[in-house]
C-alpha cells in the first residue's frame, strides 16, 4: 500500500504529558479566535434576519393597496424575503465549517465576494529565509455572509474564492498555508482540525506564529462511526474530487473511480454546486438518477444539510415511471433478457400486436398480469357492421385486416394512429355505401361525405367497434399481453429463443413489476404514444393578467418542498441528469433515462468493476447512444476513503478475478484490523453463524453493521437476524450498491459469485461495503481451507 495512514496518529500516542498540554493550551486558544469569529457571525446573521422579517411585513402591507401593480411587486417581494429567511432559519446551524489562511496574492484585485481573486501568491510573498506573513484570511460556510461593511465574514462554499480551501494540496498550494476544519454544535465550537499546505514555511499573523492543529480533517471525518443516512463532505472535499464538482456543466462529465472514491458524495455535491452557480438555468430540474431505492433514503439527506433539495430530484430506476413502484425481483436470467436492448424490437411488436388481443373488463384499471384474459374472453372483433343512407353496410375480417396493416405500415405511436383508422374504416364504408360518384359537383360531393361521417362515427355501433378494434392502449396492457407465452412467442420471433420467450412470459405473469419492468413500461409509453386528451381549464389566477412577472421573479422557486413534489409529478425531462452508479443501467434503463435529458447536459458516474450487468459492451453502447454526440470530458478519482488498507487489499483479489489487469483505487489509512474468516461449523446451520457472528461485529463497532447474503437468501437473512437491533440489516447482494456500513459480513462468497455472470463483480460490490470490520463467512460451496479463508479469497 503506497500510502496509507494509521490512526490513531503515532505522534499523539507519543507525546510526553507536557507536550500535549503545551498542544491542549494551543488548542484551547485556536478554539476560542474561531468561537469568536461564530459569534461575529451570528450577531450579523440576526441583523439579516430581522432585516428579512421586516421586508415581508412591509411587502404584506403593501399588498393591501390592491391595484395589479402592487400585487405583483407585493408577490415578488414576499417570495424572495421568504426564501432569504428561510434560508437563513434552515442554515443557521452549523455552517461554519472551514478557514483558509492565504499569502498575499499577484494583484490586489478583490472579486464581488469581498476576497482577493489572486490564486497564485506575491512573487514576494515569501521572503528568502522561508518566512511569510498571513495576507489574507477566509472562513468558508454552507451560505455567504457579508458584514455590514461588506467584508466577507462567510464565503459561501461553492464560491470560487472558496476553491482553494478544496484544491490546495502540499503539491501544489497556492496561496494557501493553512486549511481549517472547524467543527461546531449550533452556536459552540467545539474542535478544529488543521492541515498544513506549505509545512516548511514559518507563518505569522498577526505576530504570532501559525499553528497547526490536530491530525486533519479528512482523517477525523472518516473515523467517525457511520448512520444509516450519508452525510455530506463539505469540510473535507478532496482536490481531485472539488475538480469534478466544479467542472463546468457543458456536455457531459463522465468520472470513474473504484469503492469508496467519493462518487456518490460528489454527484450530490456537484449538484447543489450547479444550483449555485447558474440557479436560472437549472431551474429546469436536476434529476439524479439512482440504482435502489436503499440508495435514494440514504442520499436523501445530502442536499437539504448543504441547502439544496427544491430543484433536486433524487430518483430510483424502479421509480422513474409515475405511478409505478417496482417490488418485486427478477433472477438474473430473466434480469439479462428484461434488460437488453434486444426488447425494443419485441416491445416494437408487442405494442402493435396488442390491438389483437381481446380487450381486459374493467378499463382502465387493469387486474393483475395474466388474469385479463380469463376475465375477458371475446377477441378483437372481427366484423364491422353499420347503417348509412338506409344501408346495412359491412367490413368483413379480410377487409379490417387489410385496413389495419394499411394503418400500422407508419412507424407513428400506435395510440396517435387511432383517428387514421377511423378515417380508413369511414373509406371503407363510404365506398360500399353507394354515395360515391352521385354528386359530380364536388361541394356537394364533400358535403353529402361530410353528412356520411357524421351519421356514421356517431352510431353507436361503430364507436363500440372502434374501441374494441382500435382501442386505447396502456403500456401496463400491452406488458400484460406478453405474458401470454404464445402470443409473446409471436411478437419475439428471431429476437428471442423459445426458452428465453418462456422465462420471459412467465416472469410477467407474476404479481408486481421488477426495475426491468419498468423500463420495458417506459418504453411502451413511447411506442404507444399518449393520445390527446382534452385540456383541462386552468383555474383563473390574477396574477395571470401581470405582465413583467418572470422578470420581477427570475427564479420561480415556490417553496421548495413545494417544487421537490411537483418536479417529481409532473417532470418527464431535466436540464441536468446526474446518474449513480452508472456500470449497472442495463441498456434498456439507459433509454429510459436518456428520454429523460435530451436536451440536458448530464455528470455520469461508475465504475465498470462493479458492474452488475452480465454484458458491459452491449450497455455501453446503449449509454452512449442515450448520450449522443455531445463531447464528453473525463474524470477518475483514485483515492478510497470507505475501506481501511487490510479491506482493500482482500477486495482487490476479487477484482483481480474479475476484471484481471483492473487497479483497484488506494486506500488513504489503515486500522491495523485484518478481515476475519470463519467457517460455518460442522452440524451447525448458517442461520446461528450468521447470527453470532453479527452479533460479534456489533459489539466491535458503534455504528452499523450490513449482513451481505446472495439475493436469493435475502428473506431468511432478515428472520436470521430479528430482535438485534436496528443497527444491523440485511441485504442483498445487488442492494448493497453504494451503501456502506462500520462492519460487513459477508455471507458465501460463492453463493453470491456464482448468482450471476456478473457475480464476481457483484461480489467485489460486496466486500467493499465496511468503514472498519469485515468477517467473511464461508459455507460448504466455498470451500474455505483451515483458516477458514474461502477458494475464491485465496492469494
Ligand atoms: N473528501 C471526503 N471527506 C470525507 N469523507 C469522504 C470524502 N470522500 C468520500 N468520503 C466518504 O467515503 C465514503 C465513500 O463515498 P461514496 O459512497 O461517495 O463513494 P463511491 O465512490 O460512491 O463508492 P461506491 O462506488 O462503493 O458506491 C463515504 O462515507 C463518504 O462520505
Amino acid at each position: 500500500m503506497a500510502y496509507a495512514r494509521r490512526l490513531p496518529s503515532a505522534r499523539q500516542k507519543g507525546a510526553s504529558v507536557a507536550a500535549q498540554e503545551a498542544v491542549d493550551t494551543v488548542r484551547d486558544r485556536e478554539i476560542g479566535v474561531e468561537q469568536e469569529h461564530l459569534d461575529q457571525v451570528y450577531r450579523r446573521l440576526e441583523e439579516k434576519i430581522h432585516e428579512a422579517e421586516f421586508l415581508m411585513n412591509d411587502a404584506a402591507q403593501r399588498a393591501q393597496v390592491g391595484t395589479p401593480g402592487a400585487l405583483a411587486e407585493r408577490d415578488a417581494q414576499v417570495f424572495r424575503a421568504g426564501i432569504h429567511l428561510n434560508r437563513l432559519n434552515n442554515e443557521f446551524e452549523d455552517f461554519l465549517f472551514g478557514r483558509i489562511d492565504l499569502l498575499y496574492g499577484k494583484d490586489g484585485k478583490k472579486g464581488p465576494d469581498g476576497a482577493y481573486t489572486s490564486v497564485e501568491p506575491a512573487e514576494d510573498a515569501i521572503r528568502p529565509d522561508n518566512t511569510a506573513e498571513i495576507g489574507e484570511t477566509l472562513h468558508i460556510g454552507r451560505i455567504g455572509v457579508l458584514d455590514s461593511d461588506y467584508s466577507p465574514l462567510v464565503i459561501d462554499w461553492r464560491a470560487p474564492a472558496a476553491a482553494p480551501f478544496y484544491r490546495s494540496t502540499p503539491v501544489d498550494p497556492g496561496r494557501v498555508v493553512r486549511r481549517r476544519v472547524i467543527r461546531s454544535k449550533g452556536r459552540k465550537v467545539l474542535g478544529v482540525e488543521d492541515d498544513l499546505m506549505r509545512p516548511e514555511l514559518k507563518a505569522t499573523l498577526g505576530g504570532r506564529e501559525l499553528p497547526a492543529i490536530g491530525d486533519g480533517a479528512l482523517m477525523a471525518a472518516l473515523g467517525q462511526a457511520r448512520g444509516h443516512t450519508m452525510r455530506d463532505i463539505v469540510s473535507s472535499i478532496q482536490a481531485e474530487q472539488d475538480l469534478v464538482i466544479r467542472a463546468p456543466a457543458a456536455s457531459v462529465t463522465y468520472v470513474e473511480g473504484g469503492p469508496g472514491t467519493g462518487k456518490t458524495a460528489v454527484a450530490l455535491h456537484r449538484a447543489a454546486y450547479l444550483l449555485y452557480q447558474d440557479r436560472r438555468r437549472y431551474a429546469g430540474g436536476i434529476l439524479i438518477v439512482s440504482p435502489t431505492p436503499l440508495l435514494v433514503s440514504y442520499t436523501e439527506g445530502v442536499l437539504p444539510s448543504l441547502g439544496e433539495e427544491g430543484q433536486v430530484a433524487i430518483r430510483a430506476l424502479g421509480s422513474l415511471v409515475d405511478g409505478v413502484e417496482a417490488t418485486a425481483y427478477d433472477e438474473p436470467a430473466v434480469a439479462r433478457i428484461k434488460g437488453s436492448s434486444r426488447m425494443v424490437a419485441v416491445l416494437r411488436k408487442a405494442a402493435r400486436g396488442a390491438l389483437e388481443t381481446p380487450q381486459p373488463k374493467a378499463q382502465p384499471e387493469l387486474p393483475e398480469p395474466g388474469e385479463d384474459e380469463r376475465a375477458a374472453p371475446a377477441g378483437t372483433p372481427t366484423r364491422l357492421r353499420v347503417v348509412a343512407f338506409g344501408r346495412r353496410l359491412e367490413l368483413e375480417a379480410d377487409e379490417l385486416r387489410r385496413i389495419r396493416q394499411n394503418v400500422l405500415s407508419g412507424t407513428a405511436p400506435v395510440n396517435l394512429l387511432r383517428p387514421r383508422a377511423r378515417r380508413l374504416l369511414l373509406d371503407a364504408l363510404y365506398a360500399k355505401s353507394g354515395a360515391v360518384g352521385r354528386h359530380s359537383d364536388p361541394e356537394l360531393a364533400a358535403e353529402l361525405r361530410s353528412s356520411f361521417d357524421e351519421d356514421v362515427s356517431t352510431e353507436d355501433s361503430f364507436l363500440g367497434f372502434l374501441d374494441a378494434w382500435w382501442p386505447e392502449l396502456t403500456p401496463r396492457r400491452v406488458l400484460d399481453a406478453m405474458a401470454d407465452e404464445k402470443r409473446l412467442g409471436r411478437w419475439a420471433r428471431r429476437v428471442l429463443n423459445q426458452g428465453e420467450v418462456r422465462r420471459l412470459a412467465r416472469s410477467l405473469r407474476r404479481p408486481g413489476l421488477s426495475v426491468h419492468d419498468v423500463a420495458l413500461l417506459d418504453e411502451l409509453h413511447t411506442l404507444l404514444g399518449a393520445p390527446a386528451r382534452p385540456r383541462r381549464k386552468r383555474e383563473y389566477d390574477p396574477l395571470d393578467q401581470l405582465t413583467g412577472l418572470e422578470e420581477l421573479m427570475p427564479v420561480r422557486e415556490e417553496t421548495q418542498r413545494e417544487r421537490a413534489e411537483r418536479l417529481a409529478a409532473e417532470r418527464t425531462e431535466y436540464a441536468h441528469v446526474i446518474v449513480d452508479e452508472a456500470q449497472d443501467l442495463t441498456p434498456m434503463q439507459w433509454r429510459m433515462v436518456g428520454r429523460r435529458g435530451r436536451h440536458a447536459t448530464w455528470t455520469v458516474v461508475g465504475d465498470p468493476a462493479q458492474s452488475s450487468w452480465s454484458d458491459p459492451d452491449e450497455a455501453a453502447a446503449a449509454r452512449d447512444e442515450a448520450l449522443g454526440s455531445r463531447p464528453r470530458r473525463r474524470f477518475e478519482l483514485t483515492v478510497n476513503y470507505r475501506n481501511p488498507a487490510e479491506i482493500a487489499e482482500l477486495a482487490a483479489r476479487v477484482l483481480a478475478l474479475a476484471m484481471p489487469g483492473k487497479e483497484s483505487p488506494r486506500a488513504v489509512r489503515s486500522t491495523g484490523v485484518e478481515p476475519r474468516f470463519v467457517a460455518v461449523p460442522e452440524n451447525t446451520h448458517l442461520a446461528e453463524t450468521v447470527r453470532s457472528e453479527a452479533e460479534r461485529l456489533l459489539g466491535e463497532v458503534d455504528g452499523t453493521v450490513g449482513v451481505v447474503v446472495a439475493m436469493n437468501r435475502r428473506g431468511e437473512a432478515a428472520r436470521w437476524l430479528a430482535g438485534l437491533g436496528d443497527r444491523v440489516v440485511a441485504l442483498g447482494s445487488l442492494e448493497a450498491k453504494g451503501l456502506e456500513y462500520d462492519a460487513t459480513l459477508v455471507v458465501s462468497p460463492a453463493e453470491i459469485a456464482d448468482e450471476s455472470p456478473a457475480g464476481l463483480r457483484v461480489l467485489y460490490v460486496a466486500l467493499t461495503r465496511s468503514t472498519q470490520a469485515l468477517t467473511v463467512l464461508s459455507g460448504p460451496r466455498d470451500l474455505p481451507d483451515a483458516a477458514g479463508v474461502p477458494d475464491l479469497l485465496r492469494d
